[in-house]
């Protein structure tokens, strides 16, 4: 489908006044807006927390089916997921100077386009799940699909500055899937790991919406800072970072991770108390921005420690099995 795009001038005078002449072009859309539509970064974070989730659950290596079928499913659903986000939220994607180059915002991918992508990577991931893996991994990533596309966006988003306190438990649950996918049941300490993703979302998301409150704002979404202020926001992250301390001990103390993941995680969950401390009484003009993408790398790290330290083979664990 042929859309139009503004470009900028270049070159010569001569060239500038031609294109200003005429100041747009066609431009088809390419496969790289519809990968933009999948939130590919994001996926591949929540990956590497389901392929951990396989490695706790897997007393020797994972499966290499499993391994396979298991992460290309649920990374499918996930970009399903954000492919309907791009679709339901492409009015108010057009309001925010972050988001408003969108592919789906823009027109460069119609709401039909974008419907059918995401219909089809998303039934590829759900029947890869269903036929390689399990019956219950499959409807688990396909609720954590509704839960984001469906409930956060549709609704939850636009209906509370809770929304991603709410909504941030379909995005904490790939751990779980990951563990699903090797033994098809449940198990607590896969929850655990689905605890320490809910925990860090808010100081997450919140450090981003502070940086960017007046976008939000415009756009008449309730965010946290928007509706309760700059200064209760800062202090919800700090208190939830806190808690993201206690959260991020929670393996040791069930016995499923050892020293070293003691020792790295709890700098690491330190470090962001730290942070959000610095947020909270000794801003910067980039102390948001910054403890948003600090907490994107703390997160991986969190993730390849766990993965390290189950691999390690002279690794002492320190708590008692529970289960
Ligand atoms: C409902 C829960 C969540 C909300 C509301 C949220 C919000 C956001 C937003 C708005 C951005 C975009 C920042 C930008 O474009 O500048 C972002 C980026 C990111 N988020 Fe989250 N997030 C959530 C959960 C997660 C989870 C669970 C993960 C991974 C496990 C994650 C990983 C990332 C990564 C890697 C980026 C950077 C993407 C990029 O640079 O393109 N997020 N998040
Ligand atoms: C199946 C499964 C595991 C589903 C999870 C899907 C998923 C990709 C969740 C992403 C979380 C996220 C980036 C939320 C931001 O949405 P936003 O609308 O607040 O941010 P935006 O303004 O950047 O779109």
């Amino acid at each position: 489908m042929l859309r139009t795009t503004t470009i900028k001038p270049s070159g010569s005078r001569a060239q500038a006044a031609q294109i200003s002449a005429h100041s747009s072009v066609e431009t088809a859309a390419t496969w790289r807006d519809y990968l933009e539509m999948t939130k590919p970064k994001v996926v591949l974070l929540m990956l590497v927390t389901a392929l951990v989730g396989m490695a706790l659950a897997s007393p020797g290596w994972i499966d290499p089916v499993v391994l396979i079928a298991g992460l290309t499913g649920i990374g499918l659903m996930a970009g399903a997921a954000a492919a309907v986000n791009h679709l339901l939220d492409r009015r108010i994607d057009t309001i925010m100077a972050r988001t408003h180059n969108r592919p789906v915002a823009t027109g460069r991918v119609t709401p039909l386009q974008g419907g059918v992508f995401a219909f089809v990577i998303g039934t590829l991931g759900f029947v890869m799940l269903y036929g390689l893996i399990n019956p219950l991994t499959a409807w688990l990533t396909f609720a954590s699909l509704v839960g984001y596309a469906l409930i956060y966006t549709g609704f939850l988003k636009r209906a509370t500055p809770q929304n991603i306190v709410i909504g941030g438990l379909a995005g904490a649950m790939p751990p779980l899937l990951g563990w699903t996918s090797v033994t098809g049941d449940f198990h607590g300490n896969g929850l655990l790991l689905v605890i320490i993703i809910f925990t860090w979302t808010p100081p997450h998301f919140w450090a981003l919406a502070v940086h960017r409150k007046a976008e939000y704002a415009k756009a008449d979404i309730p965010m946290l800072p928007v509706t309760h202020g700059e200064e209760y926001t800062k202090t919800s992250i700090l208190l939830y970072s806190l808690l993201l301390v206690i959260a991020c001990m929670l393996p040791v103390l069930v016995g499923m991770s050892g020293a070293l993941y003691l020792f790295g995680s709890t700098v690491l969950s330190l470090w962001f108390v730290v942070k959000a401390w610095q947020l909270k009484f000794a801003p910067k003009s980039k102390s948001a921005i910054n403890l948003f993408l600090f907490s994107i790398w703390q997160l991986l790290a969190l993730f390849v420690l766990l993965l390290v330290d189950h691999y390690l083979p002279f690794n002492p664990q320190i708590g008692a099995s529970l289960w």
